[in-house]
């Protein structure tokens, strides 16, 4: 009999320890018996309660956490932690009451307690930047598996541990997710683990209690500023990763100055990368071939040490995606050599990123890529690459989010304007937002960068998919940029079942092409 696929992957083995010694390491205020009471996991939704679980009531943006105290019991939690707000709705629940003035603050330090995450830790990657964090997390995984690594990974995609793998709700978990992961890796015999850290998981606490063996950065780009003032702040919430308190060493992609200020502030080692010929960077990578599928690049280092390989993805930023993942490696103890010999003897580096640059199409007709890319940074890079390797016309379909960044609207409608020599601009997940009005920016951005644009606009993306189809011939790119690896579409509070995966698939059938 098979169940629901389960949300997140905890050890299966938990070892119990008594909630009292928890209490009193952490100095903790207990209101209630706590004698006897083992806790064998920790849960910030009570949905996500388990048996045996302290169950973390933080206050939301819609509701405080604790309120849902009773919930968590009936599922078997054994007390709560949560601040004093949280204690007073709590109560009627019946359990034990930690107070801590902020739970957020605490859970990962109490998580890493109670799974023991810091015993016997696997080598941790952490990867951070506007762009490129799946794929580097994904090649890092990539890379330790030819290496015969048994490894593991967190990303925006998905959590996986070997073939096992759920689908991922945010891009890095919460804390209390987070140190289950590790745990239920430990117990699989993992030795590397690669996690996706997005800005927000840094503001927000969802890495506490991690110590990072090796970080790295791909880059900063307009994105996120309905969380963040400014870019400064972003980016300030980024170089967190970089310090002694989260992180070992770094390496750095030093080609914007971004990546050079973080150079300047971090307050650990930190290798440094570039693309750029004549850069003083320690790290050099020189993209030597490109076609559509595969870009073979050398990445040279200090003492004269070299690599030449290749990946089976497009475009030189995907190079640089696969040169940090390299130098990570390296920053962490495995040989350079080694390493080239390894991919050597595979034909290059064995990497699959769902959704990222993947090619759906078959040997005939148009070739088309879905692609996750949904910022201006991202659009560039992308059509930069596809224009190099593309006989024929690049028609690209996409559209943005609603209730997420406003701001970088107009720059997408025109990156896509300037890069591709069609667009069709469609609904990607409105939520809460007028499809309308959320297509007007985009069409304004693509009109105002290119009037005499060929420019369509077709609110289901369904059929906005088989327009950019019929444009296309032999030799043409369709890109369809957005939805990636996602299989959902969000309309008013609502996830409707949608993979652009499959219904690309589809259309090609249908249109005689796969
Ligand atoms: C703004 C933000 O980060 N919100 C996160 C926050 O939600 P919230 O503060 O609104 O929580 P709330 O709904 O008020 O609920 C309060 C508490 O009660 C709990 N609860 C709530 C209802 C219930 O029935 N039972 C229950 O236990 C909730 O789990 C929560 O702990 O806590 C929730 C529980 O963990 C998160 O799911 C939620 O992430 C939302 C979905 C989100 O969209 N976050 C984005 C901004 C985000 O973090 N993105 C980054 C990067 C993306 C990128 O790189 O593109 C990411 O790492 O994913
Ligand atoms: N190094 C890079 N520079 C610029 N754009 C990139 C780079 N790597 C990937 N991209 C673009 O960004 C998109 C998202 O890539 P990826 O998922 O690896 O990034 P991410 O940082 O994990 O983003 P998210 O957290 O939203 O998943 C890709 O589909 C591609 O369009």
């Amino acid at each position: 009999m098979t169940g629901p696929a389960p949300s997140s992957l905890r050890p299966e083995h938990p070892v119990a320890r008594p909630l009292a010694q928890l209490v009193a390491e952490f100095g903790l205020e207990c209101r209630g018996d706590l004698d006897g009471v083992e806790v064998t996991g920790a849960a910030l939704a009570s949905s996500a309660v388990e048996p045996g679980d302290l169950y973390v009531g933080v206050p939301g943006r819609n509701s405080h956490g604790a309120s849902y105290a009773t919930a968590a019991a009936d599922a078997g939690a054994v007390a709560v932690l949560t601040d004093e707000e949280g204690a007073a709705l709590a109560a009627e629940s019946g359990l034990p009451v930690i107070v801590t003035p902020e739970p957020r603050a605490a859970l990962g330090a109490v998580s890493a307690w109670i799974y023991r995450t810091d015993e016997n830790s696997a080598t941790l990657f952490g990867v951070t930047g506007t762009n490129g964090k799946t794929s580097v997390v994904y090649l890092l995984n990539a890379i330790l598996g030819q290496l015969g690594v048994v490894s593991g990974l967190s990303s925006t995609a998905e959590r996986r541990i070997g073939e096992t793998a759920i689908t991922s709700k945010l891009t890095t978990p919460e804390a209390s997710e987070l140190h289950a992961l590790l745990a239920r890796m430990r117990e699989e015999g993992v030795r590397a683990v690669a996690i996706e850290v997005s800005a927000q998981a840094l503001t927000r606490h969802r890495v506490d209690g991690i110590v990072f063996d090796v970080v790295g950065f791909t880059n900063l780009s307009h994105d996120h500023l309905d969380d963040y003032d400014a870019m400064e702040d972003y980016f300030a919430a980024k170089l967190e990763l970089f310090q002694p308190d989260r992180a070992r060493r770094g390496v750095v992609t030093v080609d914007s100055d971004w990546g050079r200020a973080l150079v300047e502030q971090s307050r650990i080692p930190v290798a440094t990368l570039s693309s750029s010929p004549g850069s003083d960077s320690e790290w050099l990578l020189t993209v030597l071939e490109e076609t559509l599928t595969r870009t073979s690049f050398a990445l040279e280092g200090p003492d004269g040490r070299r690599l030449e390989t290749s990946i089976p993805l497009l475009g030189a930023y995907n190079a640089a995606n696969a040169a940090l993942a390299i130098v990570m490696l390296v920053e962490s103890g495995y040989d350079l050599d080694a390493i080239g010999a390894a991919l050597a003897r595979d034909g290059g580096i064995d990497a699959y990123i769902p959704g990222r640059a993947e090619r759906l199409s078959g040997d005939r007709g148009p070739v088309v890529f879905i692609d996750y890319g949904h910022s201006p940074d991202a659009f560039l890079s992308t059509l930069n690459a596809l224009r190099k390797v593309t006989e024929g016309r690049i028609i690209m379909v996409f559209g943005a989010d609603g209730d997420r960044d406003t701001t970088k609207r107009t720059d997408m409608g025109a990156i896509a304007a300037r890069g591709a020599d069609a667009v069709v601009i469609t609904d990607f997940h409105p939520r809460w937002e007028d499809p309308a009005s959320i297509r007007a920016a985009l069409l304004d951005g693509a009109r105002g960068a290119v009037p005499d644009l060929e420019l369509y606009e077709v609110p289901d993306p369904r059929a906005a998919f088989r327009t950019a189809l019929s444009l296309a011939g032999e030799g043409d790119v369709v890109l369809y940029a957005g939805p990636g690896h996602e299989d959902y579409q969000e309309v008013a509070g609502q996830r409707l079942p949608y993979s652009a995966r499959d219904d690309v698939r589809l259309a090609l059938r249908e249109a005689g092409w796969l």
